[in-house]
């Protein structure tokens, strides 16, 4: 196994230009591929997650031109549903973005599609989101275990009509179905039952639903309707924002060693919430400043915080090791579904903050870090998850120095992230 030891850091300073979502280059891969019309799409990440969406739309017989550095691409839209004569195998990786949205545009398309992943894709739940569109007359096998991938989808479009989905798992189950919906023969009605976790996703969504043309009415995040006889439609070019979370690896850099990092591509204007993230630094005593389109964080005496962070999930996993240098002990609450992600990162995170002495408590659907007076030395294992990598390349702004154990599963969403904290804190 490859590993990576970072010795201890003391400053961090400088601008980031911070690569694309994966959350919006996905939602705008698959919705070019369903609009009429080309996209010319600029500042696409090019990544693991985004790999297996290209690959999987090349095998649904979509045509794209990729740049030799995969970061901008061409494509034709179908301006329809994918219709497949031959039965198809489709490998998703562990990428949800991926596996949830494809599922329910496959459900509403023509021909026999197998969804594959890696193995923790197997873990990872999927039946809230086939419980929903089986009324829709979705026909989906499992392959493996009830109510995870692998699936086996005899697809023969969907049928309009109004469907509860549980949202108190993941939000990609209600963006999935939301995606699809226009796809649909008739006017569909959402209704979310009980809880909806990750909500700003959902903003994601229907901004990018808006942007290829079709309006939702969204109801409080309780009730979505999508009239029927929408149909996707080009808005020819398009740029992918900054990824927000991956600018709070930086940003958090800031906050904890000293100096200003300025990060580019994601800023007030964005419509991804981890752009959130920085005011949870803020609370923690850091200062911050917005423009546009850049977020500029520097030191502040940090301190700890006690937090409901919903509705950031993944740049919460950031606030945890932040939490390492904080003055006093730091609670991360309501984030159970961080354990039906990339490893259970509840435990993942819990057993590796305690190898460099924080104390630590392990909620059901919480973490309480208290740091310890003095960072120790240690070898972090990472789980094949990236922001397990990339959060703790923090640690070693102690005086200690941190190995990361197998660095390049970054590769799902940033295989360039230790390049460029080098050069942050050089
Ligand atoms: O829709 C999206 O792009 C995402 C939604 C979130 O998942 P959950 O809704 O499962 O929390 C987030 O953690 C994931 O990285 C990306
Ligand atoms: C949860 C994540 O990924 P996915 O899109 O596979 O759910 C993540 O990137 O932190």
């Amino acid at each position: 196994m490859e590993t990576l030891t970072l010795q201890p850091l003391s400053h961090a300073s400088g601008e980031v230009q911070i690569p694309g979502s994966k959350s919006l280059s996905n939602r705008i891969l698959l919705l070019a591929a369903l609009a009429q019309g080309t996209t010319r799409i600029t500042n696409l990440l090019d990544s693991d997650d985004v790999r297996h969406m290209l690959n999987a739309l090349r095998a649904l017989g979509v045509d794209y031109e990729l740049a030799q550095d995969r970061r901008s691409c061409s494509l034709s839209g179908l301006g329809q549903a994918f219709d497949a004569s031959a039965a198809l195998e489709l490998f998703l990786g562990n990428a949800g973005t991926a596996m949830r949205p494809l599922c329910a545009a496959l459900c509403a398309s023509k021909g026999e599609f197998t969804l594959t992943g890696e193995p923790r894709m197997y873990e990872r739940p999927i039946g809230d989101l086939i419980d929903a569109l089986r009324p829709l007359g979705a026909q989906v096998e499992y392959l493996g275990e009830a109510g995870y991938p692998p699936l086996k989808i005899q697809a023969a479009g969907l049928k309009g009509g109004e469907v509860s989905i549980r949202g108190n798992i993941s939000s990609q189950f209600l963006t999935a179905l939301l995606m699809a919906a226009p796809l649909a023969e008739g006017d569909l009605v959402i209704n979310v039952d009980g809880e909806l976790v990750s909500k700003p996703y959902i903003d994601i969504t229907l901004h990018t639903m808006k942007l290829f043309g079709v309006e939702v009415d969204n109801q409080n995040y309780q009730r979505f309707v999508i009239k029927a006889g929408q149909t996707y439609r080009s808005p020819g070019e398009v740029m992918v924002e900054g990824d927000a979370s991956s600018a709070s690896y930086f940003l958090a850099a800031a906050a904890i060693a000293g100096g200003t990092v300025r990060v580019y591509g994601v800023g007030a204007d964005s419509v991804q919430g981890d752009k959130a993230f920085a005011e949870v630094l803020g609370k923690m005593g850091a200062e911050v400043s917005y423009g546009p389109t850049w977020i500029e964080v520097s030191k502040g005496a940090l301190k700890g915080v006690d937090l409901d962070l919903n509705a950031i999930p993944d740049a919460a996993m950031t606030i945890a090791t932040t939490a390492l240098f904080a003055d006093g002990p730091t609670a991360i609450r309501n984030v159970y579904n961080w354990r039906v992600k990339e490893t259970d990162r509840l435990s993942a995170m819990a057993t590796e903050l305690r190898k460099v002495g924080a104390d630590v408590v392990e909620g059901e659907d919480f973490i309480e870090i208290t740091p310890p007076a003095q960072l120790q030395s240690a070898a972090i294992d990472t789980y094949d998850d990236h922001r397990m990598a990339m959060c703790f390349s923090l640690a070693a702004f102690g005086d200690a120095p941190i190995t990361i154990n197998d660095p390049g599963c970054t590769r799902k969403t940033f295989p360039e992230y230790f390049d460029l904290f080098a050069q942050v804190t050089r």
